[in-house]
């Protein structure tokens, strides 16, 4: 149950006549999430879900709102902030910052087949080409800086037989992402934690399942999109028990994505960095948050081994196409 921020119907009432959303209805709380406290807003103009965010700053905001707007103006499936009667992209309950965007219809994206894939992968190649005249820019908050701040510290935390692995792939890492071509890639303002919890899917399991929209852009930073790529594929395409990826959903995943936005010889040359850099991210971030939980991570803590997992498999596993090839 995540509502940290309790909201009773009538300073509802009052909080949504700060945006023409409707007269007010009703509000149910969302238990699921673990970073903010999310309610679905009923109104006579139609269904809403407010956000209270309680660790995001005022200061930290704009980035992120200016992000999904702009997706949402560039006719991109995502979650878009209503700007408030007086034009704001958010607006105030008591000293926290919250937002209201439209509802997404239908489920989230645990169940995972070929055509919810291939929906994913023309929705991604799409937000990555509407970002080329998005002009704000933000580092990615769980980037390279991140992991070598971050690995010092857990490191005497973790068991022993961890740390040699951690430490490799960390030098890896470190030269890729100081390699010319790394920094040739193509970039911009991306998602970054685009797993299939943070999507919904209409007419799931029939011939129309589709993704709706995704949300939560709130570890969202600039990075090459190929990067965005692997971390939206090592969840969406891989089975957990083994962490390898089911070749069925990449390819249907991959021929979409190429289909909108076709990945260059340098992105496809990078390919297996993007998809150990994308792996190694939510290794250390849960080696992190379960070895140093803060107090909500004490109640859903994920498990690391899932991506030391798929780490280990994206090494040496095989490519799409021939390995280095590219230019
Ligand atoms: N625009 C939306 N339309 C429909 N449902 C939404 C929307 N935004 C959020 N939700 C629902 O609220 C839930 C929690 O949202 P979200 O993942 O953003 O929360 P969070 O606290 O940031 O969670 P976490 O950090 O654990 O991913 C989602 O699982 C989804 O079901
Ligand atoms: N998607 C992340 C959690 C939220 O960032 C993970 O599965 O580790």
């Amino acid at each position: 149950m995540a509502v940290f921020t309790k909201i009773t119907p009538s300073e509802a009432a009052a909080l949504i006549g700060r945006w023409n959303a409707g007269r007010f209805e009703s509000l149910e709380p969302i238990a699921t999430g673990i970073e903010n406290t999310n309610y679905v807003i009923n109104t006579d103009a139609g269904r809403w879900v407010l956000t209270v965010f309680e660790k995001l700053t005022d200061e930290s905001l704009p980035f992120y709102l200016s992000l999904m707007e702009h997706l949402a103006q560039h006719g991109c499936r995502v979650a878009s902030p209503l700007r408030t009667v007086n034009g704001d992209l958010f607006e105030h309950f008591g000293s926290k910052p919250c937002i209201l965007c439209g509802y997404l219809p239908g489920e989230d994206g645990r169940r995972v087949s070929q055509k919810g894939c291939a929906s994913m992968g023309e929705t991604l190649a799409r937000m990555h080409l509407a970002v080329s005249d998005f002009r704000l820019s933000l580092d990615n908050p769980r980037g390279l800086v991140w992991w070598i701040k971050t690995i010092p510290v857990i490191l005497p935390r973790i068991p022993e037989s961890l740390r040699p692995d951690l430490a490799h792939e960390l030098q890896a890492q470190i030269a890729l992402q100081g390699s010319p071509d790394w920094k040739s890639l193509p970039a911009g303002a991306c998602h970054c934690d685009l797993f299939r919890n943070n999507a919904k899917l209409a007419d799931v399991g029939t011939a129309q399942e589709r993704v709706t929209g995704v949300f939560d852009f709130f570890f969202a930073g600039c990075v090459p999109f190929v990067y965005d790529l692997a971390v939206t594929m090592n969840d969406w395409c891989s089975d957990p028990a083994t962490g390898a990826f089911r070749p069925e959903l990449t390819s249907a995943f991959l021929s979409a994505y190429n289909a909108v936005r076709p990945l260059s010889g340098l992105e496809r040359k990078m390919w297996r960095g993007a998809l150990c850099a994308a792996a190694f991210r939510f290794w250390v971030s849960r080696l992190t948050d379960f070895y140093m939980p803060r107090e909500a991570e004490l109640l859903h803590p994920l498990d690391p081994e899932e991506f030391h997992r798929v780490l280990r498999d994206r090494q040496t596993c095989a490519l799409p196409w021939p390995e280095g090839e590219g230019l």
